[in-house]
């Protein structure tokens, strides 16, 4: 159980001894606030005074005359600036003796800011800003300088003419304005990410705009590319077809493309009256067609063109828009130990060095030299034997040197990796635990680029160890009970709470013990998926278990037909494709986020579902990887029969905590060592070759109920992320209840398609025919009542019945015969 007492004294006593830091500071929301707030008034008063002194300069050109301090004390003396002889004073210096009209970058590198501060919304992409900032204010004086007279002089400022001068002096007229030129254009191809490809693409889209304008004078289907519609039915798609196509006018949804590298004329001239709303949709292509030519046309993804246009009217597609308010959970929640100091005495460090020393003179081992590493909770010395000792020898007496060494938790490593040296690990006597908050806070995670990266712990050298899911791709944890598997759980899941938007990870949740992970149902509408007809999400009965499994592999498979479609390798790809907008939603394409499942308590499972379990664990595990499923499972039972050799293989990172023997060890990671931990989130990190001792970071059941519930506070979406249906076989479908009277349009083409390609999925159908899913759905309970396919078989795709053309021909004949009266 995880503990319920937060410990509140430590949390007092290290709250006072914290120092005070600037940047604590501005990490309160009211000073925030506060900063936020001046800084966008001084954005308001400098534009104020500058819109006023070009307005008024001249009337007040006489206050210019006199020093700031003459102007301010002078009484008498009145300008007509909108904030008065500041504003007057303030913008004559910040024009006239510097930036010129530039001058205004400074009221919008102040709005950014303050705006940023006041509203919280942090300082991502800031550098742009900055950059934008400099490039104003110090280019544009400079080319105003060069080419306006000098009766325009106020526009270009000191700063300008200086700068200009210079250029001119050291570079010529001719050079000075190549250099502005060049700048110019850096920046502008930094800042618009100009690639060769796109420039290309434009000089190509400028040629064919400006043919279609003239051929708009011949013909109105040049008007087509205007109006076309994202969300239109109607989707054209390149064809890789064979050359009796292209001869095929019946067929010209093919788009020839930028793909092409000699874009001849005549390519270019077709590409403007291709995409056009009111031609045959693709789905009609079929009929007459051999099936080759019909795998061809899967290439499903956009052409850069009509994606690059599609993000020109709406922008990139964003997946976090639906829950654009949302906020990730702030540090405030969770507890703050203060910053702690890891104190070894060194009173301990040389009573543990003799000792390791003597000990190891009983066995004959001279050394060299050690060094010791102070960690969290152990600290290592490292040993350098002297010359002529073998390690081998030290190895052997591994067992002996524990026993001597006469501590719990000694754990020998010989050789360290890498290293010619030997490790022993000595617990310290006042162990430290690694707050949540603090690894939170680190750098590495703050800064990580990983997918889905987890915050483990701290390793022996304390340095705070995040590693990414996606990489490992599963993760396997076993320990004894009481020794933090449950905390090891939550600091996983409110890793990745800190770090993605609910649109970008759901969670499956399994808890048989139906305790540890209940308050996460809090965060249901937002992070968790579930199947589609079960009330809970956090799921804790066995057979449901086995059917969320089944459904999780549904899931795969679909999430591979897409990946297929798309022709990309990864999730990642996928979605950043997706984001371009160069998949199309109308054949089923959408945004996939991550999904991670977490079964807590694995032994119960196994013990009474068996190879229920197992198998869809195994494949999942086998396959998940690159379309974003990945596997948590723990237990405190690592014996062979859970653990079995196929659930082995297919998770090569593996978490042990404290375990009772060092068989379990073994079972686990293969190797002992586990047996030797101290507990309390001492683990040990196996990851295929590499085995890593951590302290796990410590998050208190109350910090992980502060979380949920900021979450769970916050709008959601309807419903938990619906996985899909998965029938069970004790659970017959209903008899279908299909009128073929009524079949879809689409009916004949639909069955010529499962006919042609042998295979009865509604997502082929979906995609190939172009239409959406619901309307597949129902083709292929169509389809089956016909007797054209077979029947529901869970993951597997249906069996088609009807094994050639000539025979489907018959049945197709015979319902309309029948259906005709
Ligand atoms: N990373 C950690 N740092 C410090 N103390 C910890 C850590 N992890 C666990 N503990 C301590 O160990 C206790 C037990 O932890 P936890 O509940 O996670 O064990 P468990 O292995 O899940 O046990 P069970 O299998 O019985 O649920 C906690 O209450 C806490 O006091």
């Amino acid at each position: 159980m995880p503990p319920k007492k937060a410990t509140k004294s430590t949390k007092n006593s290290q709250n006072s001894r914290a120092a005070f830091h600037f940047s604590d500071l501005l990490s309160k929301p009211a000073y925030k606030l506060f900063a936020g707030f001046f800084l966008l008034f001084s954005a308001l008063f400098i534009a104020g005074s500058l819109v006023s002194y070009f307005i008024y300069w001249k009337s007040d050109m006489s206050a210019f005359d006199q020093t700031f301090w003459q102007l301010i004390s002078n009484r008498d003396f009145t300008v007509r600036n909108l904030w008065g002889k500041l504003g007057a004073a303030l913008a004559h210096s910040m024009v006239y003796r510097s930036a010129g009209v530039a001058a205004f970058a400074w009221v919008y590198v102040l709005f950014q800011m303050g705006s940023r501060l006041a509203l919280n919304l942090g300082f991502r992409g800031f550098s742009t800003v900055l950059i934008r900032f400099l490039f104003i204010i110090i280019w544009l004086p400079t080319f105003l300088g060069l080419v306006l007279p000098d009766s325009l002089a106020l526009l270009a400022g000191a700063n300008g003419y200086f700068l200009a001068g210079w250029l001119v002096s050291s570079a010529g007229p001719a050079g000075a304005y190549t250099v502005l030129f060049f700048a110019l254009l850096t920046y502008l191809a930094a800042s618009f990410e100009w690639t060769p490809e796109k420039v290309a693409s434009w000089l190509a889209a400028l040629r064919s705009a400006f043919k279609s304008k003239k051929q708009k004078k011949s013909t109105p289907a040049g008007e087509a590319l205007e109006s076309f519609d994202y969300t239109n039915e109607t989707w054209q798609f390149k064809n890789h077809s064979t050359p009796t196509n292209s001869d095929n006018t019946s067929d010209s949804q093919l788009i020839p493309e930028r793909e092409s590298p000699n874009t001849d004329e005549k390519e270019d001239d077709s590409f403007t009256v291709e995409i056009k709303q009111d031609e045959q949709p693709p789905s009609d292509v079929g009929k007459n067609r051999p099936i080759d030519e019909i795998e061809v046309k899967e290439e499903s993804p956009l052409d850069d063109d009509t994606a690059n246009r599609l993000i020109k009217k709406y922008g990139e597609y964003d997946p976090t828009l639906e829950l654009s308010s949302y906020k990730s959970p702030t540090l405030e929640l969770l507890v703050d130990y203060g910053s702690r100091q890891i104190t070894v005495e060194r009173a301990e460090l040389e009573s543990n060095k003799d000792k390791i020393v003597e000990t190891l003179q009983q066995y004959s081992i001279e050394i060299s030299k050690i060094k010791a590493t102070v960690g969290p909770t152990v600290t290592l010395y490292e040993i350098v034997p002297a010359p002529g000792i073998r390690i081998s020898k030290i190895k052997n007496l591994e067992d002996d040197i524990a026993l001597s060494l006469a501590a719990m938790g000694i754990r020998i490593i010989a050789p360290i990796p890498g290293k010619g040296t030997i490790g022993i690990e000595v617990p310290n006597a006042h162990p430290q635990i690694v707050p949540m908050r603090t690894l939170l806070v680190s750098e590495k995670f703050q800064n990580t680029e990983m997918e889905l990266p987890l915050v483990l712990g701290k390793t022996i050298s304390n340095e705070t160890f995040v590693a990414d899911l996606t990489k490992m791709p599963h993760l396997l944890m076993a320990g004894a009970t009481g020794q933090g598997k449950s905390v090891g759980i939550n600091t996983i899941i409110t890793s990745i709470l800190y770090k993605k938007h609910p649109s970008q990870v759901k969670f499956v949740l399994v808890d048989p013990k139906k305790v540890e992970l209940n308050l996460y149902n809090k965060i249901e509408r937002h992070y968790l998926a579930r199947l589609p007809n079960s009330e809970e999400s956090i799921i804790t009965d066995t057979k449901k278990v086995v059917y969320t499994l089944n459904s999780l592999t549904i899931e795969m498979d679909n999430r591979y037909e897409l990946l297929k479609a798309a022709n990309v390798r990864n999730l990642k790809e996928y979605n950043t494709k997706f984001i371009q907008r160069r998949l199309n939603p109308e054949e089923g394409h959408r945004y996939l986020p991550y999904i991670v499942l977490v079964i807590d308590e694995f032994a119960d499972l196994i013990m009474t579902a068996g190879k229920e379990i197992e198998t869809p664990i195994a494949r999942l595990a086998q396959l998940a990887r690159a379309i974003g499923i990945h596997l948590i499972i723990a237990t405190q039972r690592p014996s062979v029969n859970v653990i079995t050799g196929v659930i082995k293989a297919n998770f090569p990172a593996r978490i042990a905590f404290r375990v009772s023997s060092k068989i379990d060890s073994r079972t686990i990671l293969d190797t002992g060592g586990a047996e030797q931990l101290i507990g309390r989130g001492d683990m040990l990190l196996s990851t295929g070759n590499d085995l890593i001792r951590l302290q796990c970071a410590f998050i208190d059941t109350p910090e992980v109920e502060n979380i949920v519930d900021f979450i769970g506070s916050q709008r959601g979406y309807p419903s938990a992320y619906l996985l899909p249906e998965y029938v069970g076989d004790d659970e017959e479908p209903g008899i279908l209840d299909v009128d073929l009277s009524k079949r879809d349009s689409k009916f004949d083409d639909a069955a010529r398609l499962v006919v042609a390609t042998q295979q009865g999925s509604a997502s082929l159908i979906q995609r190939k025919l172009g239409l959406g899913f619901a309307r597949a759905g129902r083709l292929i309970d169509q389809l089956e009542a016909a007797g054209i396919i077979g029947p529901f078989e869970g993951s597997k795709a249906r069996q088609v019945l009807v094994k050639d053309e000539a025979e489907l021909e018959h049945i197709l004949k015979n319902l309309k015969e029948k259906f005709a009266k």
